[in-house]
């Protein structure tokens, strides 16, 4: 893996006035990273909607409203079951729009190989790496991997099944992450991703999301991102 921006961030995250901007879809989230956040001042939690479209807008306003030296993308996915159980977190390695671009005749093409910009983006490899070893150290099943944003939740088994096939080695699925990296990239910063599971990516059954076990999980990676942080 490419170890990118860690100077540059590392140095921004011990400078004493730096500012966490995290973004969730949902309002179950926001409080579950609040929870996990313990009251600290250094973050600001804010709601960026479902939808990378969405997530894009609210990113940016908040984003030309204060000045941060981190943007987080958190919250719930669906995991890639051979690598993400539900419960488990996935801090993305690097954030794909793994629905950007266009059907061909001969099967998908990417916004990248259309020549019209990139579907990828980097995360900060660096810290992403320290976060996923201080999560292991704890009760946590976490792994670092690619995490796909897409507009539709995906709802087969053949769908999954292209998915994988079209990003190696992704660990999970949500809707946010692109958007939110997007207005990042933009603004010059760096950008991570930590989703916890609840649900397998694959046949839709809402019955089984056990979204329960992912909020306690976004809670206690929350409480492990602000010791990581802070140290
Ligand atoms: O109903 C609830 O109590 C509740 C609490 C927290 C979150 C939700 C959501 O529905 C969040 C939607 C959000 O979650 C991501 N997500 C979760 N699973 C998947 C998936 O399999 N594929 C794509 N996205 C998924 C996504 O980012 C949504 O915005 C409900």
């Amino acid at each position: 893996m490419n170890i990118k921006l860690a100077d540059e961030t590392i140095h921004k995250l011990e400078t004493k006035h730096t500012r966490v901007l995290i973004m969730t879809a949902v309002e179950a989230e926001q409080a579950a990273v609040l929870r996990g956040l313990r009251g600290s001042d250094r973050f600001d939690v804010l709601l960026a909607g479902v939808g990378p479209a969405s997530a894009a807008a609210h990113t940016s306003a908040a984003l030309s409203q204060s000045e941060y030296s981190l943007v987080i993308s958190a919250g719930i996915a669906g995991g890639f079951s051979e690598v993400a159980p539900i419960g488990s977190v996935v801090i993305a390695e690097r954030i794909i729009a793994a629905d950007l671009g266009a059907e061909t005749p001969d099967g998908f093409s990417s916004v990248d190989e259309l020549g019209f910009g990139s579907s990828n983006i980097e995360t900060d490899n660096k810290l992403a790496l320290m976060l996923t070893s201080a999560m292991a150290a704890t009760e946590l099943t976490v792994c670092c991997r690619p995490i796909l944003s897409v507009s539709t939740a995906t709802g087969s088994a053949e769908r999954a099944t292209i998915l994988q096939a079209r990003v190696s080695g992704a660990g999970a699925e949500a809707m946010e992450g692109y958007g939110v990296a997007e207005a990042a990239r933009i603004h010059g910063l760096p950008v991570l991703e930590i989703r916890t599971i609840s649900n397998a990516v694959g046949p839709r059954d809402r019955s089984a999301w056990r979204i329960g076990d992912a909020l306690a999980s976004l809670e206690l990676a929350s409480t492990i991102l602000l010791e990581v942080l802070e140290s």
